[in-house]
């Protein structure tokens, strides 16, 4: 732990960069990865999830491959909700789907409160890997309460969030109560990964984007924050990420988060003026030009690394996840064209 404390991420993360960004990918585990593929197959993605040496195999993968400064425990959003008995299953090529969408108040039943006994296999796959990653600092994550009410609400990925934003204005009491459940089970589980010892802890809103910067700061907001301020008692970085959210980059940060993930759309100088002094920023490459040319990839890669130095603090990263069809070779050049610039 001493190692993982002081490493670049955890450096950069507490507004005192080092030489270079440190640099990690969202979805760096997964299909992008032969090696992944061929773990995964006839293993359905749940079950990868609740196995501990499977969790520990994944989460090392691309830090072996890419030599990335940090690893992100392997597993998903949906993962406790699932381990408190939630009907959800992982459909490939969809996404999470959900047996009993939830939408009134008797639906609120069902998310009770998780236990660390529930979800043990990520207790043990955390202090595995902590033993095994040294100084490489380990990510925790949890879904947020938007993101995840979304799923619930809708029993699927949906592109408008419709069903959802009609609860959240035609029903705010079911909404809020719908949202402080989801809250408290996001920080619980986080709180889990950290007493197991990840060094830093990502909250993903991915679909918060989707909503106007009113709607975020009145419907969301508070929740968010519910699952990041109790957290600070850890004293390791917080960062929150959605897509599609520059309007409203500033009060993501004051969901509580240390560090605030941003996806390609609003370049990091801008962010971290949106965000305000200290700003500490993670981003933001677009996910779809590492499968352009290098030379493009390559400038793009220098702007961002440039961009980020009006911040306090900057983690490479995305925008947005791997996707599938990556070349994983590009993905270890990036790592080491970031690792030459300083
Ligand atoms: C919205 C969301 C989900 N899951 C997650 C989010 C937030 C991040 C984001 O916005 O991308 C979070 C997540 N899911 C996964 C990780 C692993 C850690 C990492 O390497 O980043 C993380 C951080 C593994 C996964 N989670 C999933 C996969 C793919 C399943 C597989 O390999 O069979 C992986 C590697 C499944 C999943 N789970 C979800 C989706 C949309 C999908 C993809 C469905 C598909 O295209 O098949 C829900």
């Amino acid at each position: 732990m001493a190692a993982a404390a002081d490493s670049l991420l955890i450096r950069a993360a507490s507004g005192h960069p080092g030489g270079y960004p440190p640099v990690w990918f969202m979805r760096q585990a997964g299909r992008s990865l032969p090696e992944y593929r061929e773990l995964r197959a006839g293993i359905a993605m749940l079950d990868a999830c609740r196995d501990p040496a499977m969790i520990t195999e994944i989460t090392l993968q691309p830090v072996r491959r890419h030599g990335v400064d940090a690893a992100i425990l392997f597993s998903d959003i949906v993962v406790p909700l699932v381990a408190i008995g939630v009907g959800i299953d992982i459909v490939p090529g969809v996404g999470p789907v959900v047996e009993h969408p939830i939408r009134t108040t008797a639906d609120l039943d069902v998310l009770r409160e998780i236990e660390p006994a529930d979800v043990s296999y990520v207790s043990q796959a955390v202090r595995a890997l902590v033993g095994e990653l040294g100084g490489t600092p380990l990510i925790g994550f949890a879904g947020a309460p938007f993101t995840l009410a979304s799923y619930l609400i809708e029993g699927g990925p949906s592109r408008d969030h419709a069903r959802t934003k009609a609860l959240m204005h035609g029903q705010p009491v079911l909404w809020g109560a719908l949202l402080n459940r989801l809250a408290v089970i996001a920080r619980e589980f986080l709180r889990i990964q950290l007493e197991a010892g990840v060094a830093a802890v990502q909250l993903f809103d991915s679909w918060a984007g989707a909503l106007s910067r009113a709607d975020y700061e009145r419907y969301v907001l508070p929740h968010s924050r519910t699952v990041l301020e109790p957290l600070a008692e850890f004293a390791v970085p917080r960062i929150h990420f959605g897509v599609g959210t520059g309007e409203f980059l500033d009060l993501i940060h004051r969901a509580g988060a240390d560090v605030v993930g941003v996806d390609w759309r609003v370049g990091l100088d801008e962010a971290a003026r949106r965000i305000g002094p200290g700003a500490v920023v993670q981003g933001n490459l677009d996910p779809a030009l590492l499968l352009a040319d290098w030379p493009v990839l390559e400038a793009e890669v220098r702007r961002i690394v440039i961009e980020g130095r009006s911040a306090a603090g900057h983690v490479f990263n995305l925008g947005h996840g791997v996707l599938p069809d990556t070349d994983p070779d590009v993905l270890s050049r990036v790592v080491d064209l970031v690792h030459s610039l300083s």
